[in-house]
């Protein structure tokens, strides 16, 4: 057995309700001045305003920065590192999607280090130290409250990521409850998303792919799989939405050690340049490169798809699992065309460049693929 690394976040605090614990955690381990990082739906939303009272309660000061986008820009990110700073914050909590999270994960890193993010752009980049770091995931998606990644938008709508252990949350708080208004088409994006970080790291090519990541990721595609579609059209169903915020939660396990591939390297692409959700983004190029991954991968879609397809035990093949995911996409409401998003077609050759710059995905993906490949996978998504 090849010798491995397997990071994540030291506490997790799971289950219905658990947002009624977070002024007793936060007084405990983060301290009595906390900069809080949202965005401003889930202000509206309503979220925000049991915790701010939770953590009143308990006698920790708190600042909202509420103004995250999603993909979020680097403005955005120093606008709310400024306010974490004149706060004097000495602990952070993101609480919202991965926008909210990754936001948040950089004013820990950046309030306290004195770095700049042109200097921690990369892979093990970051010196640190960070203050310490609590994140609630709304959204059963990204992961983010486990992974070591934050992903900015530069101003060339490039998507790029600060890759480090040390911006890890320290506690992540998930409660289900908090995902029961997620809208059906967020739920159905942030889910495949979710799906593609559990596939992409049972296949990732990394050094470091290890045991414990491949069984995340197929006990991830278990919960995700058999519960996406209720929690799409059954949003207040708290089984199905436990079992989605537990399955991103593991998928993101899996993946903060055996990093994604080539999905998420066309993916970034149509977010950066055409502002399409994150996940939306993934499912529209997920099944074509699935197609061009399919030989290079026959027994490992083979092995994941009754995991996520029961009605496949027995019978599995890759292709079946290839268009399993493809026909799941649609039952979720999701757009399966590029044109259908308003992409134009004259954005291909843009978009396969720029794919090809995301070295630090496309190095995991289980078959080489060059610029003509990323063409060819976005015309047929187009
Ligand atoms: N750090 C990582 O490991 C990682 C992994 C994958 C993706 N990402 C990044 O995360 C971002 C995407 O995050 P996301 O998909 O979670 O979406 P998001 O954070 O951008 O949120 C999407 C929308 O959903 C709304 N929303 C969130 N929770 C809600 C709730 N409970 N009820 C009602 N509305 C709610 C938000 O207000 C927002 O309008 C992208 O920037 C992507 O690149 C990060
Ligand atoms: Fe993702």
């Amino acid at each position: 057995m090849s010798p491995f690394t397997f990071n994540t976040a030291p506490s997790l605090v799971f289950g219905s309700g658990s947002i009624a614990r977070l002024g007793e955690i936060a007084a405990q381990r983060l301290g009595p001045r906390v900069a809080l990082v949202t965005d401003a739906g889930l202000v509206k939303a309503g979220l925000i305003a049991p915790a701010l009272r939770a953590l009143e309660e308990a006698g920790v000061a708190v600042d909202v920065f509420d103004a995250v986008v999603a993909d979020p820009p680097e403005d955005v990110v120093l606008a709310a590192v400024e306010k974490a700073k004149a706060f004097d914050a000495r602990a952070v909590i993101g609480f919202g999607g991965g926008s909210s999270i990754d936001v948040a994960k950089l004013v820990a890193l950046l309030a306290a280090s004195g770095e700049t993010l042109a200097d921690i752009y990369g892979v093990g980049v970051a010196k640190g130290p960070r203050l310490p770091l609590l994140a609630i995931p709304t959204t059963a998606g990204t992961g983010s409250e486990v992974t070591p990644i934050s992903i900015v938008t530069t101003g060339a709508h490039e998507k790029k990521g600060v890759v480090s252990p040390l911006i890890i949350p320290d506690i992540a708080l998930l409660d289900p409850d908090l995902t029961l208004g997620l809208p059906p088409h967020v739920t159905a994006a942030t889910g495949i998303d979710a799906m593609v970080h559990a596939i992409e790291a049972y296949t990732s090519t990394s050094v470091n792919n290890n045991p414990v990541s491949q069984a995340l990721a197929k006990e991830a595609l278990r919960l995700l799989g058999r519960n996406i579609e209720r929690a799409v059209h059954q949003g207040q169903d708290v089984e199905a939405r436990s079992a989605m915020l537990l399955g991103s939660m593991l998928a993101g396990q899996a993946f903060a050690n055996a990093p994604v591939a080539a999905v998420h390297a066309l993916a970034y692409p149509i977010g950066g340049h055409f502002g399409i959700p994150h996940g939306l983004s993934n499912a529209l190029v997920l099944p074509h490169v699935l197609r061009f991954n399919a030989s290079a991968c026959e027994q490992s879609y083979a092995e994941l798809a009754p995991h996520a397809f029961p009605e496949l035990e027995g019978h599995a093949t890759g292709s079946a699992f290839v268009e399993a995911l493809a026909s799941l996409c649609t039952k979720v409401g999701l757009q399966p065309r590029l044109r259908d998003v308003g992409i134009p077609h004259e954005a291909v050759p843009m978009m396969a460049e720029d794919a090809m710059k995301q070295t630090r995905l496309l190095v995991n993906n289980p078959r080489p693929l060059t610029l003509e490949d990323a063409r060819a996978i976005y015309e047929a998504a187009w």
